[in-house]
């Protein structure tokens, strides 16, 4: 099932299609008759870091969690869903979980609630290891330490267990995990509100060079905050959701230099007057 193919012809040389990472069409999502996303149209392309910016209730979980395939059971998804030409709206969960994790990889707010509180950092980082990169035992257990020394983890940290570790470090065992299968695009949902400032810097500085996609190419980030600070500092571009709407979207540095939605326009105010 091939979505939104976008052909594109070098001079000199034969046809290409290139895909976006990932396309949102119309996108718009129902919860119990409540329109709780309403036709978000959202383009990240290969490498690309996104923001994905607005106030609580503004609907930016919602859309993640239907890119995922992920929606809370009252929930419906209408509209498309593009992931590198394929189209992942009202796709079978086979197809859902072959993306998960291996094409897509997803880091929340609360690592302790991501990770097995039971086993260890590398137990859970063997799973996607050996399923998606399709390593053998021993291949893994050394993957999973090279994996935590790119994280910034000592290698070691595999015997650890997740209350073993600090909030900073559990984050970017969440993060090691989130990309272990080397997904093209990883989603983060307000990865630093939880952690100290410290710790929010260096997972942002974590977030800005991570691990290389299967293809060897950046992986693409789109990245879910209420803080323009934030958003900022890593992304490309900014996309402003308001009340379930995408209101605005643009290149980082021209968008807050001139905001047009008064959502924006306030949002860039209030920032400029926290870092004054
Ligand atoms: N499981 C759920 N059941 C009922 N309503 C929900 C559920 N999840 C989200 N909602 C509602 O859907 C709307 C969008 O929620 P969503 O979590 O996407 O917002 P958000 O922008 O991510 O907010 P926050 O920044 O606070 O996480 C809100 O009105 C929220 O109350």
């Amino acid at each position: 099932m091939i979505a939104n193919p976008e052909p594109s012809t070098l001079p000199g040389m034969t046809t290409v299609i290139i895909f976006t990472m990932l396309k949102l069409s119309g996108l718009s999502i129902r919860l119990g008759g409540r329109l709780v996303v309403d036709d978000v149209n959202l383009t990240v392309e290969p490498g690309q870091t996104v923001g994905l910016i607005g106030g609580s209730g503004s609907g930016k979980t919602l859309t993640a969690l239907g890119v995922l395939g992920l929606l809370p059971g009252a929930a419906h998804a209408e509209g498309h869903i593009g992931l590198g030409g394929i189209e992942l709206c009202g796709a079978p969960e086979r197809r859902l979980r072959q993306v998960r994790g291996c094409r897509i990889g997803f880091v929340g707010q609360d690592a302790l609630a991501a990770l097995n509180p039971l086993a260890t950092i590398g137990r859970h980082l063997c799973i996607p290891l050996r399923r998606h990169r399709g390593l053998n035992r021993r291949e893994a257990a050394r993957a999973a330490g090279d994996l935590l020394e790119r994280v910034g983890l000592a290698a070691d940290t595999v015997r650890a267990y997740p209350a073993q570790l600090s909030g900073g470090q559990r984050q970017r065992a969440a993060i090691a995990l989130a990309v272990a299968g080397r997904p093209g695009l990883l989603i983060a949902d307000e990865p630093t509100s939880a952690l100290d400032p410290p710790n929010q810097a260096g997972i942002l500085d974590l977030l800005r060079a991570l691990p290389p996609a299967a293809d060897g190419r950046p992986t693409a980030l789109l990245l879910i905050s209420h803080d323009l600070a934030v958003v900022a500092r890593l992304c490309d571009r900014i996309a402003v959701m308001h009340d379930g709407c995408l209101v605005e979207q643009g290149d980082t540095a021209e968008l807050i230099a001139a905001p047009s939605h008064p959502y924006t326009r306030a949002l860039v105010a209030s920032a400029r007057a926290l870092a004054a």
